[in-house]
């Protein structure tokens, strides 16, 4: 792949920061695969790009495309059961594929899929018990905001919001309570960097049997393998980079040890949350592609992140040199993403520039082949009341893009006009510069 990028330093690890894993090579000599230890299961032998769109529908017919069972019920072959599956709450060949699949791609030992990465994180917020102490982020998805503060305060689970980027902060209220430390990197929307490798051991040094949880949802697995940097469980809503076209919603998790993934597959059964035959249909199709929309979604958003940094504006973005945990971030990850964040020092001016961008749709989400503009105070982390929103210093004029695939200089153009035409920026001989927010237009330019 792709991997490079143009973003980041080269790399010779082309899959698993910090485990290369052994290529076939094409005379298919002396090559064998070389599956992580943790995952013997896993019988990754190719480049993940390859794998990625590798798989084997075992189809009686030999079906190209693995079909879609679409059936709530299978019969049995005796009064007593004995067919593989019985009911599609419990299993269903397509969901099954899906998951080993990706237990392939992540690196695990065992794959789920449910309906929605919340579905995901719900899951996972079961095997809490009352009393129990969970550390998170204080820079996390709205969505996963909303969950914790409900658990907290209907499921008597003590929730420590934290700044998980120093691990100190997470040493200091990590004790013998703690069942679970919950992380996001790059975190959602403020782009910080979480040291996964140090908490973990933190973690599990303090609180030996606690589950480290995280969500990558912002890389995916082809730029990061939090299960190969320490997690016990990762997951990430499949609704975004996974899938790709915004067409469906779904929730991934994945595991090595067998007795968490058996307490996970328990509650996915018991609640029913998993996922239907056609959307994991939808997914495995979406994966297949995963690596090459990546791989012009990083380009164009390296392009777009230096357009806006040498234009005056401050530009979070782990692709950017000037971010302050470039080298964290490239020490477990193997591209930067196509998320960033700026901002413009003005709230109004924020908002006329989304409005005034006609490329770039205003939407939440992210991780889809169209490029999409929002606040995220005003909608993705609208959930998170403004006071807490303060509290966690979470800039209101922060303006998200998630970069697409479409032509990097067309999407340059339009934030162009759109800075222009929210009088956001000054119009020199040479182009545009970054005006200071009482500097900034009013009303937008005609
Ligand atoms: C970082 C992150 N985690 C989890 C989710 C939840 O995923 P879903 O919308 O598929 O429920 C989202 C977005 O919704 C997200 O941005
Ligand atoms: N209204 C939704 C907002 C979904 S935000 C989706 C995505 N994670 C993002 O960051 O844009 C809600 O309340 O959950």
């Amino acid at each position: 792949m792709s991997s490079s990028n143009g973003a980041g330093p080269s790399k010779t690890k082309p899959n698993g920061a910090g485990k290369p894993f052994q290529k076939v090579d094409l005379d298919g000599h002396n090559l064998p695969p070389s599956p992580a230890p943790s995952s013997p299961h896993n019988g990754r032998r190719y480049a993940l790009a390859t794998e990625l769109v590798y798989t084997d529908s075992n189809d009686q017919y030999n079906a190209s495309s693995v079909p879609i069972y679409q059936s709530a019920t299978f019969k049995q072959t005796s009064g007593s059961g004995g067919g593989e599956y019985d009911y599609t709450r419990s299993g269903n060949p397509t969901r099954t594929h899906l998951e080993r699949h990706l237990a392939k791609v992540m690196n695990a030992n065992r794959a789920l899929v449910v309906s929605s990465g919340m579905g995901a994180l719900d899951v996972i917020g079961r095997l809490l018990r009352p009393g129990d102490e969970v550390i998170a982020g204080d820079d996390i998805y709205g969505g996963t905001n909303r969950l914790l503060k409900y658990l907290s305060d209907h499921g008597n689970i003590i929730v420590h919001h934290v700044d998980t980027t120093e691990p100190s902060s997470v040493q200091k209220v990590l004790s013998s309570k703690t069942a679970m430390v919950l992380l996001e990197t790059p975190t959602n929307p403020l782009i910080k960097i979480v040291d996964i490798p140090t908490i973990a051991n933190l973690t599990h040094a303090a609180a030996p049997g606690a589950i480290v949880a995280v969500d990558n949802t912002m890389l995916s697995p082809l730029l990061q393998n939090p299960l190969d940097l320490g997690a016990d469980i990762v997951y990430e809503s499949g609704t975004k980079y996974l899938s790709g076209h915004h067409d469906l919603m779904a929730g991934v998790l994945a595991v090595n040890d067998t007795s968490l993934g058996e307490k996970l597959y328990f509650t996915i059964n018991a609640s029913g949350c998993g996922l239907a035959p056609f959307d994991s249909f939808l997914l495995l199709r979406g994966i297949k592609t995963l690596d090459i929309r990546m791989e012009r979604q990083q380009a164009n958003a390296m392009r777009i992140a230096t357009f806006l940094e040498s234009h005056g504006f401050r530009v979070r973005y782990p692709g950017l040199k000037s971010h302050p945990q470039y080298d964290l971030h490239w020490s477990m990850a193997r591209g930067a993403g196509a998320v960033l964040s700026f901002e413009t020092g003005n709230v109004d001016t924020s908002m006329r520039i989304v409005e005034s961008a006609r490329l770039w749709a205003i939407s939440v989400s992210f991780g889809c082949v169209n490029s999409l503009i929002s606040m995220p105070c005003r909608l993705s982390h609208a959930s998170i009341d403004a006071k807490t929103r303060a509290e966690r210093n979470m800039p209101e004029d922060l303006i998200r893009l998630c970069v697409g695939i479409e032509d990097a200089d067309d999407l340059i153009d339009d934030l162009r006009r759109a800075l222009v035409q929210a009088g956001a920026v000054k119009v020199t001989l040479d182009g545009i510069e970054a005006l200071p927010a009482d500097e900034q237009a009013q009303q937008p330019a005609q």
